[in-house]
């Protein structure tokens, strides 16, 4: 059985958002990210072709999924974990929650047959 962890994030307003970072460039470690924002937007996602980063624009009552390292082992690179980073805003505060599906914590993963 496989286990789950919620992260709940509050970003500040931040002044200086040229030189500030709220979360800085990462893939996540799990199965798969279900991500609620709220309407500030701030998530980008690396694009697949290039060194190019992608907005994700936020979508009133949707959320976002995506998907996490183990999940790009065990389907040996068919699917892809995607880099990510939160940009902070110079006057909105921004919330997300993230629902993290993870491997069970003894579990050791590899690429299925
Ligand atoms: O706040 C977000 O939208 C993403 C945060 C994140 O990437 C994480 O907690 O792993
Ligand atoms: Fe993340």
């Amino acid at each position: 059985m496989g286990t789950m962890a919620i992260n709940i994030k509050y970003y500040p307003p931040c002044p200086n958002p040229s030189i500030t970072i709220g979360s800085r460039r990462h893939c996540d470690m799990s199965c798969i990210n279900l991500l609620f924002q709220d309407e500030t937007g701030g998530l980008y996602v690396r694009g697949t072709k290039g060194n190019n980063w992608i907005h994700v624009t936020p979508i009133k009552g949707a959320l976002a999924v995506s998907i996490g390292d183990s999940v790009q082992i065990m389907s040996n690179d068919q699917y892809k974990s995607i880099e990510h980073f939160v940009a902070v805003d110079l006057s909105t505060t921004r919330i997300s929650v993230l629902v993290f599906l993870n491997p069970s914590l003894d579990s050791v993963i590899g690429p299925f047959p």
